[in-house]
């Protein structure tokens, strides 16, 4: 569903992007790790046609992510809602841009707040709403039209354990009917709870792929393993 290769992307003298492989499949849960800086929400970006690599080439379902937003779910790392307006409101908009109408779009928002603990904040405006609760409607933008692939950059952060059990329980089932799922964070039991492969990341590229079994082969932990790989800034 997903594969990029060789991808290069600098920003003057930083190099975010240097090599950058990495293929998921449809359902897939990769999660993608690494320390601050080795280039996770710059591939995200890259991935969701927010940002163009200077070389290098991926694809969404065969097609490149400027035509392929259909495909596509995004939670990004900073909240990003319309914060004067509701909830509801914002899930109507995100919805109707991803192609949802009428019945099946009422549908959708009335499934997704249920899962995700939203209903009773729906009229209320994104900007009263609690950081934790923010999360969530930022997560029920990126699942509402159950993309082919869903994209979520460190979804969790600031959420109460019943936000993320919630989330990572959706992620789970929306992976089991088949969507190819990345998701970024540096909370690695998320990642043994969602049984999700891994990808780590440093300077810019993926520098360890595979089953957590895999990975893990050598380390007593995913934090074992990550401290070998990843917290080197080298
Ligand atoms: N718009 C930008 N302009 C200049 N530099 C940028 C920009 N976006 C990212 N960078 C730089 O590119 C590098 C990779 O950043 P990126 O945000 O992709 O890392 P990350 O792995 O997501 O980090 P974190 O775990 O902190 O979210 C960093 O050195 C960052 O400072």
């Amino acid at each position: 569903m997903l594969h990029a290769s060789g991808l290069r992307k600098a920003y003057g003298p930083v190099t975010a992007l240097d090599g950058f492989d990495l293929a998921v499949a449809p359902g897939e849960i990769c999660g993608l790790i690494g320390h601050n800086g080795a280039g996770k929400s710059t591939f995200v970006e890259v991935v969701t046609g927010l940002t163009r690599p200077d070389a290098g080439v991926v694809t969404v379902g065969g097609l490149p992510p400027a035509r392929a937003r259909h495909l596509v779910g995004l939670a990004p790392q900073e909240i990003a809602l319309y914060l004067s307006v509701t909830v509801e409101h914002n899930l109507r908009l995100f919805g109707a841009l991803a192609g949802l109408r009428g019945r099946g779009l009422r549908h959708a928002i009335d499934d997704t707040a249920q899962a995700l603990g939203l209903t009773d904040v729906l009229r209320r405006p994104v900007g009263l709403l609690s950081g934790g609760q923010r999360r969530r409607a930022q997560a029920a933008t990126a699942l509402l039209h159950r993309p082919a692939l869903l994209v979520l950059d460190e979804p969790t952060t600031g959420a109460d354990p019943g936000t993320r059990a919630a989330l990572l329980h959706l992620v789970r089932s929306h992976a089991a009917a088949g969507a190819a799922v990345l998701y970024t964070t540096h909370y690695l039991p998320e990642l043994v709870d969602l049984g999700a492969t891994l990808a780590v990341c440093r300077a810019g590229r993926v520098i360890a792929r595979g089953s957590q079994d895999e990975l893990r082969a050598g380390h007593d932990t995913l934090d074992d393993l990550y401290h070998a790989l990843a917290v080197d800034h080298a």
